[in-house]
């Protein structure tokens, strides 16, 4: 019988395919994106990774045994100190400014994706968890491998492209693509159906994340400041 992942990645392949093609992705690969896209995305994707984190420790929470629950939260760690920090990175290059930073506000999406993770993490067991983060890693170490060689003419781009392709990342990707099939070998046929519907939705927000960036959606009234309190990152 094939890996309960395989599975799930053999009903993503249309979505997925269509993340890899995104203009978004492959304005990066191709060096000509819209620099003013990409700022917009370095900023709605720090909120996300401020989530993300804490999605990771919730999922910390809910594991059995100990060794588990350290892995998760070494998780939340590595999106600290590996995404954020690449982030931070960024928004000193891109010459981001206070202004733009204190005017921050999650567009729909980030805010949307973001909140169906924390659905899945308030009532969703360990396996539900994994199964809602792992196209976030997954697709993203894909899109690293395969264009691995492009050698985009924008440094930052190559700098994207190479943190997601390499051997480390692809060793943490691993390593939740084994936990959820061995999650899934024990789980109820009904438990299996809740983190494919949780897997496959993430993937259809994986593209909209990317379409969020090359749009840069708004809200239909923007500036309200609703979510002023919402903090791209509590790091700064
Ligand atoms: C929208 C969005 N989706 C996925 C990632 C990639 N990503 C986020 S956390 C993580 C695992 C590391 O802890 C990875 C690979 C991103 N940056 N933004």
């Amino acid at each position: 019988m094939p890996a309960f992942t395989e599975e799930l990645r053999k009903q993503a392949d249309q979505i997925w395919e269509a993340n890899l093609n995104h203009p978004f992705v492959r304005g990066i690969a191709e060096g000509n994106l819209p620099l003013e896209k990409f700022k917009y995305y370095v900023l709605q994707d720090s909120y996300y990774l401020s989530h993300f984190a804490r999605i990771q420790a919730l999922g910390a929470a809910r594991a059995d045994d100990l060794y588990t629950t350290s892995r998760m939260a070494a998780h939340a760690q590595g999106t600290n100190e590996a995404e954020l920090a690449l982030h931070e990175k960024f928004i000193k290059q891109l010459h981001i400014t206070e202004e733009e930073l204190a005017e921050f506000e999650p567009a729909p999406t980030a805010y949307n994706y973001t909140s169906h993770l924390y659905r899945v993490a308030d009532s969703g067991s360990l396996g539900e968890i994994i199964a809602a983060i792992l196209p976030c890693y997954w697709i993203y170490h894909e899109i690293g491998e395969r264009f691995e060689g492009a050698e985009p003419k924008e440094p930052i781009y190559q700098e994207w492209i190479a943190a997601y392709g390499g051997v480390w990342f692809g060793q943490l990707v691993q390593e939740q693509i084994s936990r959820l099939d061995n999650l899934a070998e024990n789980a109820s046929h009904a438990e299996r159906k809740k983190m494919t519907q949780h897997f496959l939705l993430s993937c259809q927000y994986e593209y909209l994340f990317w379409e969020m960036a090359f749009i840069l959606e708004k809200w239909p009234v923007p500036n309200t400041r609703i979510l002023s309190s919402e903090r791209r990152t509590e790091n700064v």
